[in-house]
């Protein structure tokens, strides 16, 4: 199973690299790594499991946190509608995005990321996903808001991206413009 010593963190070379598209149909290896990450996510939020392996709450992972330079992302979690998101992605892609923004007011951490970097992450109100579902089914996700930012913050470790790279480096508390904060 996965725990906090599979996840590598910043200063990993495979955190700033473009991550490759993934063969499909997805052969054993991917599909068992996608369906372990996906594992991580759930017992990461289950209390007596992340005691016991010291896991932290993680509502999304992808492949390049594990040092897989793939085109592969997992989510788990619930917004604040109740709206349950549990996806193990292939070859995700944004098709199509708000000019709005959004960003948390409690700013972003991250599993790779073993410090607080304080500011406000702007973000794409909503946007419309497609992509290879684990059961090799092509999924469209129209995502806004706490989602949108997941999904965002996922698709940014296949290119490399880091959230701190979008905070405004003069003031990292300046509102981003067009931007509702979004309420979680
Ligand atoms: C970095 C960490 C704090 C572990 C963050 N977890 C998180 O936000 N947990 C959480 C939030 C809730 F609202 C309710 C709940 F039950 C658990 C997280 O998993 N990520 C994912 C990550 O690091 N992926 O690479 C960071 C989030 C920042 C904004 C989106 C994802
Ligand atoms: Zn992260």
């Amino acid at each position: 199973m996965i725990t906090m010593k599979d996840i590598v963190r910043e200063g990993h070379p495979v955190l700033t690299q473009v991550a490759k598209d993934v063969e499909l149909p997805l052969n054993e290896n991917d599909k068992k790594t996608l369906e372990e990450m996906l594992l991580f996510l759930k017992n990461s939020q289950d209390e007596e499991i992340a005691q016991k392996y010291d896991l932290r709450a993680g509502v999304g992972l992808a492949a390049p946190q594990l040092g897989i330079s793939k085109r592969m992302m997992a989510v788990h979690f619930q917004d604040f509608d109740e709206n349950e998101y549990s996806y193990g992605l292939i070859n995700p892609k944004i098709v199509s995005h708000s000019i709005a923004q959004t960003y948390l007011s409690s700013g972003e951490g991250c599993l790779s990321v073993d410090r607080e970097v304080p500011g406000y992450v702007p973000r794409y109100q909503k946007i419309t996903i497609k992509a290879t579902d684990l059961d090799g089914n092509e999924v469209k996700l129209k995502l806004r808001g706490y989602a949108a930012i997941v999904f965002q913050h996922e698709l940014d470790h296949l290119n490399g991206v880091m959230f701190y790279d979008h905070i405004n480096k003069q003031d990292p508390f300046t509102i981003p413009e067009n931007a509702k904060a979004c309420d979680q």
